[in-house]
């Protein structure tokens, strides 16, 4: 029998869960354009100052939840972002990659579709925040990101974009 196994959540959360981790792929399927205009600027991956601004208003945003859970779990998509921009150089720069000519622009093109999908996340993290503790929550949503996150570069960005704010 299913001994053993931890409970699956019901229908009302398993929702919830999917909504979460569809926006987390949104989110991801943004990176690739990052990294595009970035391997065009010469920018750096890694940008604390912007990181710290996003999380700033998402915990000035996000009344309703615990600041420390945001953080976490905003960190983690930024994680992921860099795993999948760095990836994604290094394979370009094994391929002899030169400039993309269909590169977006960083600021104009790429960084409001993340800032549209902020509020995006807030609104479902506060709806997942309660159900994260259940039984058996982290192995469902560790099962439906499979179908839901892309798998890019063996999953790595995947993986990360889940590490820090689960509980297990
Ligand atoms: O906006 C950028 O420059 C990005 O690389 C995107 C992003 C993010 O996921 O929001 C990821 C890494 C950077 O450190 C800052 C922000």
């Amino acid at each position: 029998g299913c001994q053993g196994m931890a409970p699956a959540p019901g229908a009302a959360d398993a929702a919830q869960v999917d909504r979460l981790l569809t926006l987390i792929d949104q989110r991801l399927a943004v990176a690739p354009l990052v990294a595009k205009a970035k391997w065009n600027s010469g920018g750096a991956v890694n940008d604390p100052p912007r990181e710290q601004l996003i999380l700033d208003a998402v915990v000035a945003q996000a009344k309703g939840l615990d600041p420390v859970f945001a953080r976490r779990f905003f960190q983690a998509q930024f994680d992921a972002s860099k795993a999948m921009q760095l990836g994604l150089h290094a394979q370009w720069r094994r391929q002899g990659q030169g400039r993309f000519d269909d590169a977006p622009d960083l600021g104009r093109d790429v960084r409001p579709v993340l800032d549209r999908l902020t509020p995006e996340l807030i609104a479902e993290l506060e709806k997942i925040q309660p159900i994260l503790a259940q039984p058996g929550m982290a192995a469902y949503i560790a099962m439906r990101s499979k179908v839901l996150v892309r798998g890019d570069l063996d999953g790595e960005p995947r993986r990360v974009a889940l590490q820090g704010w689960l509980k297990n």
